[in-house]
């Protein structure tokens, strides 16, 4: 569905996406993750059609993106600055989308309304953050896009709103088959939502997975010996961190759990523990992996 080869951006001499290439299937939920400055926006923009890449090509459903208005019919970017046009309601901007998008349905506009209760002739620039931004879904939704591009996209909004509207983005992708790229640094929203991750780090993607294959393939383990670590413990099993506790060691471990298992039970451990990791802990373990830690700074 959507396809980007080898794409590279720069602004002026700096290169904020290099060389990326990623594949997004129909009907999934891509969580893009990444440090600060990674170049996820970009990245985003690139997909959107709003930037011009340099070098390599992007497509959604087999068209290139850049310029093309009809793709741009069915792809809503939710950028995480909101802009809406100045003065106006929900009312004024529905007109405009009823008028934009061809696939607007009138009736889930409607519908809707019991989902966000605001007044439709409110001037949007006099709402809260977390309203307009209801607003911006509100009228996304009711736009019936095929692809959603969304930039930090559950932002200021309070919990309950939070829940609402990954449940109607969810409805969406399996009634419709929706197609939704999500950049957050709120990666437990994002362990929820996505069933496919990018780690980006410097303009590149550093990681691309399944969340199940990635949350299978990195384990946190305890372990204790009688007396020291066996010698030839940690050969041949990937380490990403280690710790002592007492005497139980820490390790996060990249693999998969049951030759890890065998490993460990061959050295005969007298505690032995092996535990998952929440996202957010992968997303700080690898990021660490690639030299981006902040321990040991003193200020
Ligand atoms: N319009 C622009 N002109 C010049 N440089 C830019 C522009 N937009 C982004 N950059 C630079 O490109 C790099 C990537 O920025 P980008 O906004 O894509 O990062 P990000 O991963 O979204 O970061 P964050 O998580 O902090 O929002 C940064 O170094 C940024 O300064």
């Amino acid at each position: 569905m959507i396809d980007v080869h080898n794409v590279s951006k720069t602004f002026d001499d700096m290169e904020a996406v290099k060389d990326v290439s990623l594949h997004i299937k129909k009907g999934s939920i891509y969580g893009l993750l990444g440090s600060n400055g990674a170049g996820k926006t970009t990245l985003l923009k690139l997909l959107a059609g709003i930037y011009k890449h340099n070098a390599g090509k992007i497509s959604i459903s087999e068209q290139p993106v850049f310029e093309n208005t009809e793709l741009k019919q069915k792809t809503i970017f939710l950028a995480d600055a909101l802009y809406f046009f100045p003065n106006t309601t929900i009312n004024h901007m529905a007109s405009f989308y009823r008028s934009v998008y061809k696939d607007w349905n009138e009736e889930r506009f409607n519908k809707l309304k019991e989902a966000f209760p605001i007044d439709l002739d409110k001037k949007i620039e006099r709402m809260s953050k977390g309203m307009q931004r209801q607003v911006a879904f509100w009228l996304t939704l009711s736009a019936m896009p095929d692809v959603l591009i969304l930039d930090e996209p559950l932002d200021g909004l309070d919990a309950v709103m939070r829940q609402k509207i990954k449940n109607l983005l969810i409805q969406d992708v399996a009634d419709r088959d929706l197609t939704i790229i999500i950049s957050s640094h709120n990666l437990r929203e994002v362990e929820d939502l996505c069933d496919y991750i990018g780690i980006m780090h410097h303009g590149q993607i550093i990681i691309e997975k399944d969340l199940d294959d990635l949350k299978s393939d990195v384990h946190k383990v305890q372990v204790a010996f009688n007396g020291d670590v066996p010698e030839g413990f940690l050969e041949s099993i990937d380490v990403l961190y280690k710790e002592a506790r007492g005497s139980v060691r820490l390790y996060i471990v990249r693999g998969k759990k049951e030759p890890i298992s065998n490993h460990i039970y061959s050295f005969k451990p007298v505690v032995f523990d092996l535990l998952p990791l929440t996202l957010e802990e992968i997303f700080i373990y690898e990021m660490r992996d690639v030299g981006y830690a902040i321990e040991n700074i003193i200020v």
